[in-house]
């Protein structure tokens, strides 16, 4: 099995350039403003810019009105577009890219149902379901409640960590994993710094995920 792994959340170029080398498959920018991971056009183009070849670069919005997500695309070359909101099908298909729904998951949600729904969607990412926040909560959900046999490509996201991340490989088997907070830097005091990634976290999450690969 060849898991592949997406740090999301990134800011700086450097930490974009430090997930590449260490093996990142994907790599995420935040276009939502209340987020404390977000970033402006200029620091995502900046880090589009930097990075090497076959590094796909994902753009996450939450309910973005179409217009900010085409002026986005105008001038950010983006490959993948995840919509993080309550977005629907068509509104996700109507920018000419790739998307990945995210879905928070909560006892009662239908994923087939979804998946269903959202069918002409490149992959399902699934997150934490944390009520008033649409995602990067550093929270997990029961990874049981996925369905063995969804018909789309499942991202696993949420509260993934170097710790965790082979556990929730093994319950979950997704095609991908999507990880921030649990890749953040650390300051002084203990507190994690959103938006700043430590390349020794990263390295750890990478390695233990290329360690189950064949
Ligand atoms: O990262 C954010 O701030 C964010 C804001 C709004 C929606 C989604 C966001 N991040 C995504 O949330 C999941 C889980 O993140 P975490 O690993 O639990 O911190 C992941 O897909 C992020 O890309």
């Amino acid at each position: 099995m060849s898991v592949r792994v997406k740090i999301c959340g990134l800011t700086q170029v450097d930490d974009a350039l430090a997930a590449a080398r260490l093996g990142a498959d994907a790599i995420g920018l935040v276009f939502y403003a209340p987020s404390p991971r977000a970033v402006t056009v200029a620091q995502a183009r900046a880090i589009v810019a930097a990075l090497p070849p076959m590094v796909t670069t994902v753009g996450l919005f939450v309910d973005a009105a179409a217009t900010e997500v085409q002026q986005v695309l105008g001038q950010v070359p983006l490959d993948v577009l995840q919509f993080h909101g309550d977005e629907s099908a068509d509104y996700c298909a109507r920018f000419g890219r790739p998307w990945w729904k995210a879905l928070r998951v909560r006892p009662g949600l239908d994923l087939s149902a979804a998946a269903a729904h959202y069918a002409a969607a490149q992959a399902l990412l699934l997150d934490a379901y944390v009520p008033g926040v649409p995602g990067g909560t550093g929270e997990r959900f029961d990874w049981s409640l996925i369905p063995p046999a969804l018909p789309l490509p499942v991202i696993l996201a949420g509260g993934l960590t170097p710790d965790n991340v082979r556990t929730a490989i093994d319950s979950a088997a997704p095609w991908g994993v999507d990880v921030s907070g649990g890749v953040e830097a650390i300051d002084d005091q203990g507190r994690k710094r959103p938006g700043i990634k430590s390349a020794a976290a990263m390295a750890a999450l990478i390695e233990h995920v290329r360690n189950l690969r064949s």
